[in-house]
């Protein structure tokens, strides 16, 4: 970039940090970089809502779109209260090579609020999605920008964009969203996708490194969708989980939890905090306890530079976007003893079962759950596989590999079209 760019911040910059040192192995002449990083449109919109109490209320958000040049753009869209254009556009980014890696047919986006959504009613929660989503209107479209959930959205805010999206068209839009409720044109799939995905990968990984699940431990930071799917279903495979946490609360106990219980508490209480609150250990400490797996599921840069030598996991399985730092990086290249599935293999669960969605909205022609899960595992597998043959192969990380094979097909197709796509 000529000048200072408006996508800035702690994670954007370990977007462009991670780009660099693959652009790096790559050799991408610097004429490129530019081009391929920095986000194609990003917009700003305020979103006023009057609140129950009759005050006006304005909201920021926000939605960047990485790349249009293999298809639509795709992403999730978060309810944060520290959401940024820079958070924004580095999940966005994160997408794009996620998605390539995939092999979908989509360039990145995603999206957000800065709002908690803790603190709104659900009357009030609903007028923001679809205050959002008719501020949105003339940026999105099914062949556009095809949005999703992230940290803090859930179906039903889905079922608002997409209703909200509709009733402006004057006919019904299923293919304008995913991670929609099955009743409204959703997949058979897509609520657990991701967390199903992230613990097929952490098979591959224990099989490859010999590890039985049945004598394996887990600790899960994060029990939402992502989190709990993951602990639940690796739960079910005979791995104890010694460790979960959420935002309230940090709980370990080397003898294990029972999550479909901590689930179902969540599903009635929103919380973990008042689960097993005697087992409680401070959020840092719970990262570093012994375990075989360690699965960020919640939010950025959480294996730091500070943690990353003290974690005593073999595998660390990145649910979450972003939860390992540069910094972090660097440490754990020098210790062969833990196996990192990088996030943009590891979460890609939810964006495979997403495009599935849409392909079938498209057609309005519907699976069974069976040939949804076949063709995620498969699409799974085939990244997995690919990955660690290039990291074997060139000696670098599994997060260099997964990288490389991202950013080298988006810039293939851009390359392939010519310089102005
Ligand atoms: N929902 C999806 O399909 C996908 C989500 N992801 C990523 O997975 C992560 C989690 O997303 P979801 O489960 O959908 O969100 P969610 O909103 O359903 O759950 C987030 C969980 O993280 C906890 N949390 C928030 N801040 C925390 C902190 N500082 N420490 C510990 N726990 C904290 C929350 O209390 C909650 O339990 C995010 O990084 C998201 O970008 C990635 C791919 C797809
Ligand atoms: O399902 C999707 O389209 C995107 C999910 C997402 O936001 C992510 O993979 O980070």
């Amino acid at each position: 970039m000529a000048h200072q760019s408006i996508f800035g911040g702690p994670v954007f910059d370990m977007a462009r940090q991670q780009f660099e040192s693959v652009a790096d192995i790559l050799e991408i002449p610097d004429h490129e970089r530019g081009r391929l990083l920095y986000p194609k449109r990003a917009m700003v919109v305020t979103c006023p809502i009057i609140r129950d109490d009759g005050q006006v209320a304005v909201f920021e958000g926000y939605r960047v779109q990485h790349h249009l040049t293999l298809g639509p753009t795709k992403g999730g869209t978060r309810f944060a209260p520290n959401v940024d254009i820079g958070e924004v556009a580095a999940l966005a980014v994160w997408m794009s090579w996620k998605c390539a890696l995939a092999g979908l047919p989509y360039g990145g986006a995603k999206g957000g609020i800065a709002v908690d959504p803790r603190l709104l009613s659900r009357r009030e929660l609903e007028i923001l999605s679809r205050r959002y989503m008719q501020e949105m209107i003339p940026f999105v479209g099914p062949h556009t920008d095809v949005m999703a959930p992230d940290l803090g959205t859930n179906e039903q805010v889905m079922a608002w964009f997409m209703d909200t999206y509709s009733m402006y068209q004057g006919r019904t839009v299923t293919e304008i969203v995913t991670g929609k409720p099955v009743s409204t044109g959703g997949t058979l799939g897509r609520r657990d996708a991701t967390g199903n995905g992230v613990a097929h990968l952490i098979g591959r990984a224990m099989l490859e490194m010999g590890m039985d699940p049945r004598h394996a431990t887990a600790i899960i930071q994060g029990f939402g969708n992502v989190g709990s799917v993951s602990a639940t279903t690796l739960d079910r495979q005979g791995v104890t989980i010694t460790g979960i946490s959420d935002r309230t609360i940090a709980l370990y106990d080397p003898k294990g939890f029972d999550v479909e219980k901590a689930a179902e508490y969540v599903a009635e209480h929103g919380v973990l905090k008042g689960f097993a609150d005697q087992a409680e250990i401070s959020p840092d400490d719970l990262l570093i306890q012994p375990c075989d797996i360690l699965v960020p599921a919640a939010v950025e840069q959480v294996i730091t530079g500070k943690n990353a030598g003290l974690i005593k996991c073999r595998i660390l399985a990145e649910a979450a976007n972003g939860p390992t730092t540069p910094e972090a990086d660097a440490i754990l290249a020098q210790r062969p003893d833990v196996f990192v599935i990088p996030d943009i293999l590891c979460n890609a669960g939810g964006v495979i079962v997403s495009y599935f969605e849409w392909v079938q909205d498209l057609q309005q022609l519907f699976w069974n759950e069976d040939e949804v899960l076949e063709r995620l595992y498969q699409i799974m597998d085939r990244g997995f596989d690919e990955v660690r043959r290039l990291a074997a192969r060139k000696g670098i990380s599994n997060r260099n590999a997964a990288l490389s094979v991202g950013v080298e097909r988006v810039r293939n197709a851009k390359n392939t079209r010519g310089l102005f796509p």
